[in-house]
């Protein structure tokens, strides 16, 4: 890939395989969640997440997607339980989303788009650090929680009203005193598999996480995402969209639902 990788025609998702020979691995991500196709496991414990509002720690805008970044050098923002052993650390979240309200999730169910998709990234601890971790086959734990249109969710405002000071590639501001539980679903019920990043570098690294309940963002929510550009200043401006990567083939892996 003559440029770094995207979501556009020349440097997209089709293109990635180009740099990241990985990209038709045996276990890719995001797939297709078929619920009468996943097996339910008694043996799954309820995930335990438990945030500390004060590691929330900037929000920038790194070109491909948002994120929010959190102090992750010690245990007090982590998830235990759920599918994993041990304990995970909480590192960032970010969203990736659609130029219009049919398509923009990177997991689908049924084959069903949503408009949004929220993943919160974890690392695994028995590694020293992230950097460690993010290429090891239990490295990793992303829980993706689905946003479907509906009733504006005050609980996103505070993330949505930073972004306007971040338009740009790189730019990045302050953040803090924010608890990502308050943007979680009632129901912590989740389907779960083995896959990977679903951005360049692609790692196999990843125990999905990927909850039943969607969380609400109104229409006008959604524009906000969609006025944030994955150019720098003063650069041709290109709206950040469409920054999702479609299902990858499942090649016989199982997906486990946690509830019945
Ligand atoms: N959508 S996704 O969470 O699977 N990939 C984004 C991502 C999350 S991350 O912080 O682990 C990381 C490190 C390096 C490159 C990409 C990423
Ligand atoms: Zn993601």
């Amino acid at each position: 890939m003559s440029h770094g990788w995207g979501y556009g025609p020349t440097n997209g998702p089709d293109k990635w395989i180009e740099s990241y020979p990985v990209a038709d691995g045996p276990r890719q991500s995001p797939i297709n969640i078929v619920p009468k196709e996943t097996q339910y496991d008694s043996s799954l414990k309820a995930l335990k997440l438990r945030y500390n509002p004060s590691d929330a720690n900037g929000l920038l805008n790194n070109g491909h997607s948002f994120q929010v970044d959190f102090v992750d050098d010690t245990d007090s923002s982590t998830l235990t339980g759920g599918p994993i052993t041990g304990t995970y650390r909480l590192r960032q979240f970010h969203f990736h989303w659609g130029a219009s309200d049919d398509r923009g999730s990177e997991h689908t169910v049924n084959g069903i788009n949503f408009p949004c998709e929220l993943h919160l990234v974890h690392w695994n601890t028995k590694y020293p650090s992230f950097g460690e971790a993010v290429d090891k086959p239990d490295g990793l734990a992303v829980v993706g929680v689905f946003l479907k249109i509906g009733a504006a969710n005050p609980r996103l405002q505070k993330v949505l009203d930073a972004l306007d000071v971040v338009t740009t590639k790189g730019k990045q501001t302050s953040f803090s005193n924010f608890d990502p539980k308050t943007i979680l679903p009632g129901s912590l019920d989740y389907w779960t598999y083995e896959g990977s990043l679903t951005t360049p570098p692609l790692l196999e690294s990843v125990t999905w996480i990927v909850l039943k309940e969607p969380i609400s963002v109104s229409p006008a929510q959604m524009a906000l995402f969609r006025k944030l550009l994955f150019t720098k200043e003063g650069e041709a401006e290109c709206c950040m969209v469409n920054n999702y990567r479609p299902p990858q083939p499942i090649k016989g892996r199982q997906v486990r639902a946690s509830f019945k």
